[in-house]
């Protein structure tokens, strides 16, 4: 068994793939999450995660939420009232957590661990799959929040988050698509790399990914573009869950 498998078991138990014996994952998912009380929250068969070459540590599970939990995630957040005034655009909570983000941050790590991965498949190393076990069994798994609205047309400059952070960062997508571009810290302009966010979408932040890489949404011409197509931009909603450093 590799080593990442064993810390998840120690930490959480057995995982679906070692203890069904009728394949069938759904019976071993856990229940009764509710993301802001109305949405059941429920894997998909086997969630996919999606690698990006050439950065490690970073993973993006593009079916994270449903439309319909998407839409209630959405609710939550807006009755926040944090938006009710156009010129805010950006929220941020530490330590206690409004109870829709605690339960997206119980769904994510549900998610990491009952996540049926093949290190060997994905050609990583153990420690880089999608999160690292040491920092999904911390607790809590995140003490801050931040949201941001972005108007079409606005973005975020190029950016590593702050070292007051740990690392193992999740941002989950709602709303409009966009293109997150991840440069490397040294020799950034070399080349920037495209990674699509889609709604619903969870990314996954981590080792290299986080410190060794910046990120950014360019809304300059041309920078919002996939598969040869403009994105029609329109509102985006995104949700940062982080850990603060124990120091701070
Ligand atoms: O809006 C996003 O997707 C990114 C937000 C971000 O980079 C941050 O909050 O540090
Ligand atoms: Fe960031």
């Amino acid at each position: 068994m590799d080593e990442y498998r064993k810390h998840i078991q120690e930490a959480f138990g057995e995982s679906s793939e070692d203890s069904s014996d009728d394949g069938d994952d759904r019976q071993q998912q856990p229940q009764g999450s509710n993301i802001g009380g109305e949405a059941q929250f429920i894997f998909g068969e086997n969630p996919n995660w999606e690698r990006i070459s050439e950065i490690k540590g970073l993973s993006l599970c593009r079916d994270f939420l449903t439309a319909d939990q998407q839409s209630t995630l959405l609710a939550s957040i807006l009755q926040e009232g944090w938006f009710s005034d156009a010129s805010h655009n950006q929220a941020m909570r530490f330590g206690d957590l409004p109870a829709w983000a605690t339960e997206l941050s119980t769904s994510i790590q549900e998610l990491i661990q009952y996540s049926d991965y093949d290190p060997d498949s994905m050609e990583m190393n153990e420690q880089e799959f999608i999160f690292p076990s040491e920092l999904l069994i911390r607790e809590p798994l995140f003490n801050q929040l931040i949201v941001n609205s972005y108007q079409p047309g606005e973005g975020i400059c190029a950016h590593v988050d702050l070292m007051r952070f740990e690392d193992g960062i999740a941002l989950v997508s709602l709303e409009s698509s966009c293109v997150m571009h991840f440069s490397r810290v040294e020799n950034g302009d070399e080349k920037k790399i495209p990674v699509y966010l889609t709604p619903g979408c969870l990314l996954l932040i981590s080792g290299e990914s986080r410190y060794e890489w910046k990120h950014e949404i360019n809304r300059k011409p041309g920078f919002q573009k996939w598969d040869g197509l403009e994105i029609d931009q329109k509102r985006r909603t995104s949700i940062t869950l982080r850990k603060l450093c124990k120091s701070d």
